[in-house]
């Protein structure tokens, strides 16, 4: 299998003088290509931090990340963003979409960057994927006229529009009701399965049961990992068991 990220021994480090605190402490780990994998541990174990690193969206003090074979800190700026705009989705908690500004108009403003000349393709292409993720019809909606878990699918289009090969999400079911969590959950599931490697962080074992890789982090390291079958809608409770187990086990 082929890898998309490969973080070799990364350090962050935060502050300065007797207030240095290394929120990661020589972290290894790599996504395979097509992976669904979650991430979990207590708060401030550094999840997020991680989550930043590998992706590029923040530095590291030592170590290397590679994405498909490039190391991250050898590209310039540009490249960076280059690469981060067309081949990583991010989402996040809370959608960053702008007040009056339509649900269409959100989802398509970053790509436009890139393709100013094609706009109706990637009109086109954000009112497929609104069609896909269950938003149809909201196209002309403020982002103060819909719900949480609506605009939390404009942000999956926003993060599709550029075809990732990877989309990250920082707690993306964390402000939503557990129905509408679901179905984010049962959206990233067929994103995932048509070929998008996924990775998340959250604080929810009912999550975290339903990927196929979870990563336990505890004081800026990760200290376990758990390989689950594909989860096809059975044994959620056995799955879930299985991690809160674990973290037991771990004392996280
Ligand atoms: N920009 C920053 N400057 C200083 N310290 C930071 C910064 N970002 C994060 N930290 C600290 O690094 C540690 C890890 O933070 P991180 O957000 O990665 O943890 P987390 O496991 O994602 O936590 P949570 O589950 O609460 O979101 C925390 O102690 C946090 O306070």
């Amino acid at each position: 299998m082929k890898k998309i990220i490969a973080a070799d021994h990364i350090e962050k480090v935060y502050g300065h003088g007797g207030e240095r605190r290394k929120v990661l402490n020589g972290v290894s780990v790599s996504i395979n290509e097509g992976e669904f994998v979650s991430v979990m541990g207590p708060s401030g174990s550094g999840k997020s931090t991680l989550l930043f690193a590998v992706s590029g969206m923040d530095t590291v003090d030592s170590g290397k990340v590679f994405f498909d074979g490039r190391e991250l800190s050898a590209l310039q700026e540009n490249e960076l963003a280059d690469l981060r705009r067309r081949r990583m989705g991010f989402v996040f908690q809370q959608p960053t979409l702008l007040k009056n500004m339509n649900l269409l108009d959100n989802i398509i403003l970053p790509a436009m960057r890139d393709h100013r000349k094609n706009v109706k393709k990637i009109t086109e292409r954000a009112r497929a994927l609104m069609k896909k993720t269950g938003i149809e019809g909201l196209e002309k909606r403020d982002i103060t006229q819909v719900s949480g878990g609506q605009l939390q699918r404009a942000g999956i289009c926003r993060a599709l529009l550029g075809s990732p090969q990877i989309l990250f999400g920082d707690e993306p079911t964390g402000a939503l009701n557990q129905e509408a969590a679901e179905g984010i959950m049962s959206l990233l599931a067929e994103i995932n399965e048509a070929g998008t490697a996924v990775m998340l962080v959250t604080h929810d074992a009912r999550i975290a049961a339903k990927t196929e890789r979870i990563l336990f982090m505890c004081d800026g390291q990760i200290v376990s990992e758990m390989q689950l079958p594909r989860f096809r809608g059975t044994e959620l409770e056995a799955r879930m068991e299985r991690v809160v187990l674990r973290m037991r086990e771990l004392g996280i």
